[in-house]
Parts: C-alpha cells; structure tokens; sequence
C-alpha cells in the first residue's frame, strides 16, 4: 500500500517559512466593471479570474493565490454588488457579503477614468458596515487618466471615506494592464495579512475545481463571440472529463463533454452562428485555453441546449450550480 503523498510534500513546502510569515485572504469589491477581476490575474500573473468588457461576469468566487518569500495572499475575485433584479442577482449579492465576513483585507476598486457614483457610493456604504476588516482604496486603470485627472481621483476617493465613514488603510492607484504599482499593491496588502504557515502548498493559483475554471473558460469564450446580443444569458456545465481510451502514453487526450445553456430557443442560431460557424470558433478558443490550463491535448464537445428562463428559475439555478 502506497503512503498519502499530501502530508509530506506540504511539510517540505512549510520547511523554510520565517517566524513572521503572514498568510490570509484579501477580496476586491467594486461595481460592475471596475477592473477586480483583471487586478486578480495581475496579481497572480496566470489567468485564473475571467474577465470581460461585459459587467458581472463574474460568477464563482475564484481564489487566486499569491505566493512570496514573506507571506501567502489568498485572492477571493467576487461578482459585482448590484441591485438584484433575478434570483440569481441576489444569489450573487449574498456570496459578496458572505465573501466580506470572512476575509483579512477588502480593496474597494474605483476606476480611475470614471466619477465616483451612487454604485460605488452604495458598495462603500455596505463595507463601511464591516467594522473589523482593514479597508484598502485602489484606484484601476489608472494608465487611462492623466496625472492631474489622477489626482483628483484621489482626493475624490478620500473623501468617499470620510463621507461613509470609513479609515482607509491605504489609497493605492494601480493599472493591472500596464502593470503599474500591482506589486506595491501587494507589498500593501501583506502587512494586513495575520501571521501564519501557508495556508496552500507552494504552486497552487487556485483551488476552485477545475470543472468550474473549465466552464468558466467556454463561457467567457462564447460571450466573446455574442457580446451584444446575449450578456447575460450563457450558463456552463462541464458534464463529463475523461482520458480518450486506447492512446499512447505520450499522446494522451482528454474528452471534455459540455452543455452550453441559454435562455430561450430564439438565442440558439445567435450562439450557434451560420453553419455552426461562431460555436465551432468559441469550441476552438475554449479549448487552446483549457489546454494551456491543464498542460494536456484536449478534445472539447460542445453542445447548446435551452434551459428557459433559467435566471428566474431555482432549481434550474441549482443545476447550473449556483
Ligand atoms: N485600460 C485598462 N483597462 C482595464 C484595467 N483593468 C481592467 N480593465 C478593463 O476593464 C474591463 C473590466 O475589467 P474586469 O477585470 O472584468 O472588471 P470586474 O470588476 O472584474 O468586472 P465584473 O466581473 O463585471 O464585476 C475589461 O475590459 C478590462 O480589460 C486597467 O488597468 N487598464
């Protein structure tokens, strides 16, 4: 009988952690759009948070997890607050404040190159109700302003706080995209961070199953191709991974069934295209990421079913696990 590997490995990944190391969990709210996914990636340095130029494409909670010599930050990318209109916006709404409750440092992200509004207003209004967790202010997209609009934004931000009620522990101004200040942001982050062993093993960006990153990844590859017409009405399901039988030890594939859902039948010929022509694009794109995520030769099966109405519909939500 083998010994479980588990043990062992993570006592040689804790062997060299200094007695000040600090590990814990950093969450980034903001409205819709507001750049919490891309400062994820960022951060990380691999894709593991999916982003769009559409709002609230953010569905699951993914960790992105920051390794460093001094400590372990464990990134939990939430879906934008918003006023909950479907079951499913107020599903979200709760994972956000259940998100809020359990981690070491919130960053509210405000986009450099927009007013501060009501919904950032609101967002701040929520967090200044969670009295304990240090509060950090970043400033996105910081390389689509110029310095003077910059600083403006920054005053604008501390005076956000003072008016909710909050002490923020920092204002940082980042841009994920030219990478300017992500470090810093993280240098920042760390100190807030309780001291402590890591709490993953060395190497690991996430632990949201890979199914989940799997749909995730189709997903943001057919919303991709349908932007206009279907924002929100994609959902999905990774049914089935398994080794193709009979390969060669050195050319393994892997079979990945998926279920495409969409709303009503009508969407059907906008997700499928002429001949099949966009499906077969979005199976392409899905599939050339999914390999670089898994390290393996993949054979996507995708098929698009309609699950009516399945924003509205609880058990329909469960299904299509949320
Ligand atoms: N120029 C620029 N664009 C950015 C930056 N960060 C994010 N963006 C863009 O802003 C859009 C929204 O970014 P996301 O990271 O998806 O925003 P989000 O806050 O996670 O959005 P939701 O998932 O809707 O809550 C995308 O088109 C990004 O490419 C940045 O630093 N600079």
């Amino acid at each position: 009988m083998s010994t479980p590997e588990f043990p062992d490995s993570l006592a040689d990944a804790f062997a060299d952690v200094p007695d000040d190391y600090r590990s814990g969990f950093a969450c980034f709210v903001g409205r819709p759009n507001a750049g919490k996914s891309t400062l994820t990636n960022a951060l990380v340095g691999t894709k593991v948070a999916i982003t769009s130029n559409r709002p609230q494409t953010t569905r699951h909670s993914v960790r992105g997890i920051v390794h460093r010599p001094d400590a372990q930050l464990v990134l939990v990318d939430t879906p934008g607050l918003h006023k909950p209109r479907t079951l499913l916006g107020q599903r979200l709404n709760d994972v956000v404040r259940t998100t809020w409750a359990e981690v070491d440092v919130i960053g509210i992200c405000l986009p450099a190159n927009e007013k501060i509004g009501p919904g950032d207003r609101f967002i701040a209004r929520e967090l200044a109700g969670i009295h304990r967790t240090p509060k950090i202010a970043v400033v996105t997209k910081t390389d689509l302003v110029t310095s003077e609009a910059l600083v403006e934004q920054l005053i604008a931000v501390d005076q956000l706080g003072k008016e909710v009620g909050i002490e923020w522990a920092q204002i940082v101004p980042v841009s994920a995209v030219a990478d300017r200040q992500v470090s810093l942001l993280a240098d920042l982050l760390v100190p807030l961070l309780p001291e402590g062993p890591p709490l993953y093993p060395e190497g690991d960006l996430t632990d949201e199953p890979e199914q989940v990153m799997i749909a995730e990844l189709i997903r943001e590859a057919a919303l991709e191709g349908v932007r206009d017409e279907l924002p929100h009405s994609i959902a999905v399901v990774v049914e089935e991974m398994l080794p193709r039988e009979d390969r060669p030890a050195d050319r393994p594939l892997l079979d990945i069934h998926a279920n495409l859902f969409i709303e009503r039948t009508s969407q059907k010929g906008i997700v499928i295209g002429p001949k099949g022509q966009r499906l077969r694009e979005v199976g392409t794109k899905a599939r050339k990421q999914i390999e670089a995520l898994l390290g393996t030769p993949v054979f996507l099966d995708l098929h698009v079913k309609v699950a009516k109405d399945w924003q509205r519909d609880p058990k329909q939500l469960r299904r299509l696990g949320f």
